[in-house]
């Protein structure tokens, strides 16, 4: 796979990080799940869902011999994903200084909320916060509604994971040149601003001159909407251009020559009303027949669970089912010669690898049961768990 024999260490944290370790993993990196031992876990790793081809080494750093451990362990690794607050990894005696001392390839990614410096580099925060800040959750909401964030999926995972994933791969890259590692200074405010930078540029061409929910793209056009059918499901439509929303009139059974001009957002809200009223007239398995094979920009709005089993998504095989029957999507994007080939395994226990690991990485058994009776380390009794 593309990233294979990349070494990488991801300090527990919560879904962000989870996922950037998940993508690199996905794509045949080895990540090691650093978690705090299940005696000391706050947030335990019980909440990674992301956990998909990782392995778990249970670490407590704030044990000097837990540091020392890490310190060794990133001498050796080349990627470090970091997840706390500005200053945390710095108390531990982890910050980037020592570590790029004692490792210089080493990639040190730091994920956080608002990044290392500014007024709230220290402050806690989740996904809702970030994209508040960053602009975006401003444009996100129906005509005079509050603004809602789209559950934690732009700040956290495509502003925060994804980009994280994305400047350690590019980093990588870079490293290959210059043989240098460096650090990845990944704030979620400016990861979702950026993968948002289409809402500044097209601010010039009038695309957001109305308030929030009476634009094109954000529930103002009755062509660009989502409509109840009579079964209370649901159907999407995205017929922007003259040549597709021609093709949605014709399949309401409406004359475009009697209607409003499509992009005379006066007549928008009476449309809207208009075609609502016509898509709740029929089920969503109705209007699929009647919009399949059109390029009316109509599709139905499946459930997860049914858009794993859509003939579309199971001809490209877009989910997969692990060792557990537990279903996700593949992973993205599908690569020609080296994609992805995801872990079918459960995610792993506490510590269930720590003994694995730290051999893997030049500890000697000695050394190993001494880090264990200096409560430094947990190993995972597998027993205990069955
Ligand atoms: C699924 C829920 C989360 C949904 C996503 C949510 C919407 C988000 O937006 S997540 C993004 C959060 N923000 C960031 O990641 C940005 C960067 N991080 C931070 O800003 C902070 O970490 C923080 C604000 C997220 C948390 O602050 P906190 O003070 O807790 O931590 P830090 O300041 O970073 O310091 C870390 C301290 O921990 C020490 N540490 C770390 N590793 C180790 C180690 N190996 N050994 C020893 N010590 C370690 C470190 O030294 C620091 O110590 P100091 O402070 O002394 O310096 C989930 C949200 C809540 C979850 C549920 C909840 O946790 C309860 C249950 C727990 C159970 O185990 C599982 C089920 C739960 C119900 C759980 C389920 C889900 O996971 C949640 C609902």
């Amino acid at each position: 796979m593309a990233l294979s024999g990349v070494r990488v260490l991801e300090l527990a944290g919560l879904a962000p990080a989870p996922l950037c370790g998940m993508i690199l993993a996905d794509f045949g990196a080895k990540v090691v799940r650093v978690d705090r031992p299940s005696r000391a876990a706050a947030v335990s790793a019980d909440g990674d869902v992301q956990a998909r081809g990782k392995r778990s080494l249970a670490l407590d750093l704030k044990r000097p011999q837990g540091a020392a451990v890490l310190r060794r362990l990133c001498r050796g690794a080349d990627v470090l994903i970091e997840p706390f607050r500005h200053g945390v990894m710095e108390r531990l005696g982890l910050g980037p200084e020592v570590l790029l001392q004692e490792n210089p390839r080493l990639i040190y990614a730091r994920l956080t909320g608002f990044g290392q410096t500014g007024k709230y580099a220290k402050s806690a925060g989740h996904d809702i916060n970030y994209l508040a800040l960053s602009g975006v959750l401003s444009k996100l909401g129906r005509k005079n509604e509050n603004p809602y964030a789209p559950v934690n999926l732009l700040a956290d995972f495509g502003g925060g994971g994804v980009m994280c994933a994305l400047g350690i791969v590019i980093t990588l890259f870079e490293r290959a040149r210059s043989g240098r590692g460096q650090v990845i200074d990944a704030s979620m405010v400016e990861g979702v601003a950026y993968l948002s930078s289409f809402l500044w540029k097209s601010q010039k061409v009038g695309l957001w001159n109305e308030p929030r929910g009476k634009n094109l793209l954000d529930s103002g056009a009755p062509f660009y909407e989502v409509y109840r059918t009579s079964d209370g499901k649901f159907m999407a439509v995205g017929a922007i251009e003259p040549k597709f929303y021609n093709q949605l009139i014709k399949g309401l059974g409406l004359n475009v020559d009697e209607l409003p001009a499509q992009m005379s957002s006066f007549g928008w809200p009476e449309m809207k009303k208009k075609f609502a009223s016509i898509f709740a007239q029929k089920t969503q398995a109705e209007w699929c027949s009647i919009f399949e094979s059109t390029d009316a920009c109509v599709t139905p709005v499946l459930a997860l669970e049914d858009a794993a089993s859509h003939q579309h998504n199971k001809e490209r095989g877009s989910f997969i089912k692990n060792n557990q029957g537990e279903i996700s999507p593949r992973p993205a994007p599908v690569l020609s010669r080296t994609p992805a080939v995801p872990s079918c395994k459960r995610d792993p226990f506490i510590g269930e690898h720590t003994e694995e690991i730290l051999l893997e990485y030049g500890f000697t058994k000695q050394e190993i049961a001494k880090l264990c009776s200096d409560k430094a380390i947990e190993l995972k009794n597998l027993k205990a768990n069955l």
